[in-house]
């Protein structure tokens, strides 16, 4: 069967997104961008392309799944995963997490490395690319265990020239890869229906495609190469580093003017100024729960990967820089941890409401928080 696939408009070529991919990133061909990206809906789910340079023997249809940090995503990755019937092997670096996905199920591997030996795909979600290099090549790592014609597939938000040459060291050992960022928050990893951004060999998509179609409600692929999936999500993180700084600097302006939080909700909420952003982060701060499904450190990393990207060009980024220095303060003060809403607290002269304040946000069907640490929480709404 081969999936349905969603022709993406030429508009692509005449957007600002475009625009900036094609000039700070020349590396993304535009024909890449605009041709044959597969949308695949969670009702229309489907086997895994056919024909795609791999034998029939040498393509499993169900192929062996690992997962590798289980995280806020990671571990709603994993249960995704283990709920479209795969048997589903974890490590993390927290042992009591693996264990307790293994009581739902799942098999908990005391390695990277043991468990790289067990699958045919290896999903990573963890941090960064720090986390990865030791996922892969610290001590009893990944990449001596993954067997030739395995796949890894790098979920990490991360720097592309150096996703683009992991896949090179990959494939020395004769393993695949791909370039696999994924958007969507800790609510869609569970429901298996993240956004990925992916880019790599057909050979790799052949072995992987089952794997990613349970993670995922849409699996874009943006190119042969490494690399082009994380292009694509930096810019997706300069939107929502700044979607995020915008909506806490636009709250505590309607704080300090004395206006009641749950009011300035329910009005931003349903006017212009509104964004998926601001309606998702700013319920965290009406219900005074900083848990972090997704930390100011990861926007201290990320917006700094899009800065990073847009630096040698010497091509500015004003609205990231500022945002970036917002999240950096955030964390300096001790809240790097916290849930990156959180960034509002460097706001002076703002009450912010209580934790035990029970608000729901005014007639929209909105979400609540999942309590306790993220890592174990089971997420109850998009972060
Ligand atoms: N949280 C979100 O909403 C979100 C959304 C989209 C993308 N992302 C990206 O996904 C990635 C994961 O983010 P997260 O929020 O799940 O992070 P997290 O900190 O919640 O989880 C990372 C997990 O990796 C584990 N880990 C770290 N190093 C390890 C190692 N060497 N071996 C085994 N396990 C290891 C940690 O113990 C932890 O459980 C990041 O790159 C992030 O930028 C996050
Ligand atoms: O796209 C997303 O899911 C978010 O931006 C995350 O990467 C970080 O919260």
């Amino acid at each position: 069967m081969s999936r349905a696939t969603r022709p993406v408009e030429c508009d692509w070529h005449h957007s600002s997104l475009c625009a900036i991919l094609r000039s700070s990133y020349d590396a993304i061909p535009a024909r890449n961008l605009c041709r044959d990206v597969p949308r695949t809906a969670r009702s229309g789910r489907r086997t895994a392309r056919r024909g795609l340079g791999m034998n029939d023997q040498a393509r499993p249809e169900r192929p062996r799944v690992g997962v590798v940090g289980l995280g806020a995503m990671g571990l709603g990755m994993a249960r995704s995963l283990r709920a479209a019937g795969f048997d589903v092997g974890v490590h993390d670096l927290r042992p009591e997490v693996a264990a307790a996905f293994a009581d739902e199920g799942g098999t908990a591997y005391a390695s990277a490395g043991e468990l790289a030996a067990a699958v045919d795909v290896l999903v990573g979600v963890v941090v960064n690319a720090a986390q990865v290099e030791s996922v892969l090549f610290g001590a009893d790592g990944a990449a001596e265990r993954l067997r030739p014609g395995s796949v890894y597939v790098m979920c990490s938000t991360a720097d592309p020239d150096w996703s683009a040459a992991l896949e090179k060291r990959l494939a020395e050992r004769g393993v695949r890869y791909l370039d696999a960022p994924i958007s969507g928050g800790a609510a869609r990893a569970a429901s298996g229906e993240l956004t990925m951004m992916t880019s790599g060999a057909a050979a790799a998509y052949a072995v992987a495609d089952p794997v990613l179609d349970a993670m995922s409600a849409t699996v874009y692929r943006l190119g042969d190469e490494a690399g082009i999936g994380s292009k694509v999500k930096i810019v997706n993180q300069l939107l929502a580093g700044v979607h995020i700084a915008a909506a806490a600097e636009a709250m505590a302006l309607g704080l300090k003017a004395g206006v009641p939080a749950d009011a300035l909700y329910e009005v931003i909420t349903h006017s212009a100024g509104n964004s998926w952003m601001f309606e998702n982060r700013m319920a965290h701060v009406l219900a005074g729960d900083y848990t972090p499904l997704s930390a100011v450190d990861i926007f201290v990393k990320d917006l700094g990967l899009v800065l990073d990207a847009a630096r040698p060009e010497k091509f500015p980024l004003p609205l990231a820089a500022t945002a970036h220095q917002m999240f950096l303060q955030a964390s300096a003060s001790g809240l790097g941890g916290e849930d990156d809403s959180a960034v509002i607290k460097i706001f002076p002269g703002i009450e912010l409401p209580e934790p035990s304040r029970s608000t729901e946000p005014v007639e929209l069907s909105g979400p609540s928080r999942a309590s306790g640490p993220s890592q174990s929480a089971e997420p109850t709404e998009e972060s």
